[in-house]
């Protein structure tokens, strides 16, 4: 900054003077962090050198236990200095550049007034215990996020403090230089906010925490519910809370809480690199991320080939002449539904009383335990046993079966016949095994006799392993045939819809699932029940440790997924943030039905918070978008400004119109733009768009597919749905027409792929457009050339 102000260079100098005590705090730790280095990796070399091991008598056992014990504890002593030693120091060199992006005075009631500033992370002046920064995440930071001047007050675990603030200022500091420096009113200064949303979008997030939002503050410091539904506007900054929130969460709880007792579910690998360098970026690790699907998979596979949610959206989006289209798609309604969730709770008490169905029990082409002798034994437990209960029983029930069998087998003419055949390897085995019988029982056997015996005992052990492991993952209760007998005809189903009735295309919906599990393929729709009926019967599985979940996108969930969750994680809080107007899972509506998500925690256990300021697009995006959706008067942009969203039509012929597609592209990154990205409707288009992009000779140009596990560089070609989560600085949408976005259920997936765009949109067309356009003003947007409103008539 030229021509400071007296105030400005007095900021200045502590800036100054903090770089000197980091810089002295960087050079008096970096020797410690070596030598603590140093000596870790000398312990674990000699650790053996010091340690005296002698176990001849029970008295050198315990000298030796002591010794090792010893040397065990010195290291992990050392491991930790090194350690702390190492985060203080990494600590440090991060606020270097920056140590703090505002202050505040604040005058409490009792102490006096008090200056604060506030950084990324606490650093504290050796010489006299004062604090030089504070960390954002502090008690005493949140009068930053909540107030302006005047009385204000922040919660302490001692109770509330109040008092009086008499500044709040703003910095934007580089390279310790005050490039800017605002005293601010209520909100987080709108200047810096401009400064920071006008630069360009990157390949992974970035942390807000200089900015946030009051509005998002209640979200990051809320500690009180047990759920937290957030839904917010597109690029009202969900994901971005989420974040800070973890960072807060892992600061306030640091003593109780790490990062792996937190999940966050998001909705692809790549959005999953996308966040993760926000964490890292504050000084804390990273906490465990995981999609649904990768769930599922692991829940289900390889009993099945699991579809997944983006074949899913393929089908939706391209399978209109498909003839099974129209059940399926009834069947994805009605799979994802509240009812058929009751439909298999209801089920389960069926099922409690008769229906259950088990895979016989066969050896060698036998039958040793029949589907009917175990559905007769399963239902003499009786009533007061819960259907997990009884398929416990019923595992060791069959396990001591097993045994018996096991032991008449030995004389079978078969086991004769194998012995025949045994290698070397195995008389081997059987030998060691016999001394060991031998020295144990002192077995009255022959040893040839008894050599005999236990390599018959062998050969009939192996062949029973496969069936026990069967028996033991409750392989035994035929839960295909459970979920296959509710898609048998009408009358199963009917009962238990009771009044709601069979849904439409019922009878399509059943030859639809039928086959596909007759394939050994479980269609996306039908992998969360499944499992659920699953575990209904079999027992939840449960992951206790886990202490926070966290869902993004979660307006793409179904019931049955929020409802797994739930019950995966029973000891966890949930955060689920999501847009109802992004849903492009067109069947999955729980998170909108306030009932089904209440009823997880509770009413009273559940917070609501709406974020209605969008941050990511220029105003005039937002005006645009906004128009497209239901309630989108209530969509606030925040008042930065750029050109407004251009309608391009381009040539009919499609070689001219990726040309023309591939040169806007470039002129986005001749203005500057790092980030371009042309959004299609469906994979299968984005390689058709990708491969005439790249003949029209477009640079930089990268394809993104489900597999792709980071977002590039340049110019993308992306589906719609793989864009959701995710930024750029300019979005071309490559065929805005009504062919292409024609009908209802394609609103929101037009609207999540206008709303990626931060700073320019342009929708292209090769004739007539979506009617979606139609419903925003004319004089929100602007039109090449030749195009005329009366291409609105489709
Ligand atoms: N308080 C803030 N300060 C600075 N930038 C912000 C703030 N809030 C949001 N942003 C920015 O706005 C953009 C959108 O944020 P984010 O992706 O978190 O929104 P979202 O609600 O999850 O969006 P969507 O639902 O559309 O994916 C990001 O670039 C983010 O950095």
């Amino acid at each position: 900054m030229s021509n400071r102000t007296k105030e400005e260079r007095k900021e200045q100098e502590r800036v100054d003077r903090v770089r000197a005590k980091l810089r002295e705090g960087i050079a008096a730790t970096e020797p410690d962090v070596l030598d603590l280095k140093g000596e870790v990796v000398d312990i674990r070399r000699h650790f053996w050198d010091e340690v005296t091991v002698n176990l001849s008598h029970p008295d050198d056992v315990i000298e030796t236990h002591a010794s090792l014990k010893q040397q065990s504890e010195l290291l992990s002593e050392r491991e930790r200095s090194h350690q702390s030693a190492h985060k203080l120091l990494d600590k440090m060199k991060r606020l270097l550049p920056a140590p703090y992006f505002a202050r505040i005075d604040f005058a409490e009631e009792q102490e006096g007034l008090q200056q604060v500033y506030i950084g990324t992370a606490s650093f504290l002046d050796e010489e006299d215990g004062t604090f030089l920064v504070y960390d954002w995440r502090t008690p005493v930071a949140s009068l930053y996020y909540d107030y302006g001047p005047g009385p204000a007050a922040y919660e302490t675990p001692g109770g509330t403090v109040t008092g009086e603030m008499e500044l709040k200022r703003q910095f934007i500091i580089r390279d310790g230089d005050i490039r800017f420096m605002f005293d601010t009113g209520l909100t987080i200064g709108d200047e810096i906010l401009q400064q920071v949303l006008g630069k360009g979008a990157n390949e992974q997030m970035k942390s807000i925490v200089a900015t946030i939002q009051r509005e998002q503050n209640r979200i990051i410091r809320n500690d009180s519910s047990r759920m937290l539904i957030v839904e917010g506007a597109a690029g009202s900054g969900k994901t971005s809370a989420v974040m800070q929130r973890v960072a807060y969460l892992l600061y306030k709880y640091r003593n109780t809480l790490k990062a792996d007792q937190m999940v966050l579910f998001s909705p692809n690998p790549m959005f999953n690199s996308y966040v993760s360098a926000v964490l890292p970026e504050l000084g804390e690790d990273n906490i465990r991320q995981t999609t649904f699907q990768d769930y599922l998979g692991r829940r289900l596979e390889p009993e099945f080939t699991v579809e997944d949610p983006y074949d899913q959206l393929e089908y939706e989006l391209s399978a209109g002449e498909d003839p099974g289209y129209k059940a399926r798609m009834s069947g994805i309604r009605f799979k994802s539904s509240s009812l058929f969730l009751n439909v298999l709770q209801s089920y389960k008490e069926r099922l409690e009383s008769e229906g259950m169905q088990f895979r016989p029990l066969r050896f060698r082409g036998r039958t040793l335990v029949s589907g009917e002798e175990m559905a007769a034994k399963f239902y003499s437990y009786g009533p007061s046993f819960r259907l997990p209960n009884r398929v416990e029983l019923m595992k060791e029930w069959l396990l001591e079966r097993l045994k018996e069998f096991m032991e008449q087998e030995t004389e079978e003419a078969w086991v004769q016949e194998e012995l025949n055949y045994l290698d070397h390897e195995k008389y081997q085995k059987a030998y060691i095994r016999m001394r060991n019988a031998r020295k144990r029982n002192r077995s009255e056997l022959h040893d040839s006799e008894e050599e005999e015996l236990l390599l018959r005992r062998m050969v009939v052990d192996e062949q029973f392993r496969k069936l026990r492991t069967r028996v033991r993952h409750l392989r035994f209760v035929h839960v295909t045939a459970l979920y296959r007998q509710l898609f048998d005809g009408n009358e199963l189903m009917g009962a238990l819809t009771k009044e709601a009735g069979l849904p439409e295309e019922w009878q399509g919906i059943c030859k639809y699932t039928l086959s596909r599990l007759d394939d050994k393929r479980l269609c996306y729709e039908d992998a969360a029940p499944y499992l659920y009926l699953k575990e209904l019967t079999e027992g939840f599985r449960m992951n206790g440790g886990v202490r926070h979940v966290l869902i993004d996108e979660a307006q793409d969930y179904t019931v049955f997924q929020f409802e797994f969750l739930h019950r995966l994680f029973p000891w966890a809080r949930m955060t689920a943030v999501g847009d109802f107007n992004q849903a492009i899972h067109a069947a999955a509506a729980a998170f909108r039905d306030e009932q089904t998500v209440s009823s997880l925690y509770g009413e009273a256990g559940t917070e609501r918070i709406r974020l209605t300021r969008s941050y990511r697009s220029t105003r005039e995006i937002v005006e645009f978008t906004s128009a497209m959706v239901r309630g989108g008067e209530e969509i606030e942009p925040f008042n930065r400004s750029g050109g407004k969203p251009l309608i391009v039509r381009g040539p009919a012929d499609p070689k001219a119109y990726a040309a023309m597609v591939a040169e806007r592209a470039a002129g986005l990154r001749a203005e500057g733009f790092g980030s371009v990205a042309v959004i299609c409707k469906t994979a299968a288009a984005s390689k058709l768009v990708y491969d005439a992009l790249s003949e029209a000779g477009a640079q930089e140009l990268a394809l993104v597919t489900k597999a792709t596990q980071s977002l590039p560089k340049g110019t993308v070609v992306i589906p719609a749905y793989l864009a959701k989560g995710v930024e750029f600085d300019g979005v071309l949408i490559y065929d805005a027409s009504a062919e292409e976005y024609g009908i209802e259920s394609l609103r929101k997936l037009f609207y999540t792929a206008c709303t990626r765009a931060m700073h320019r949109l342009e929708l292209c067309t090769p004739g007539g457009l979506s009617p979606f356009l139609a419903e925003v003003p004319q004089h929100l947007y602007e039109m090449a050339e030749q195009l005329q409103p009366d291409a609105y008539r489709v």
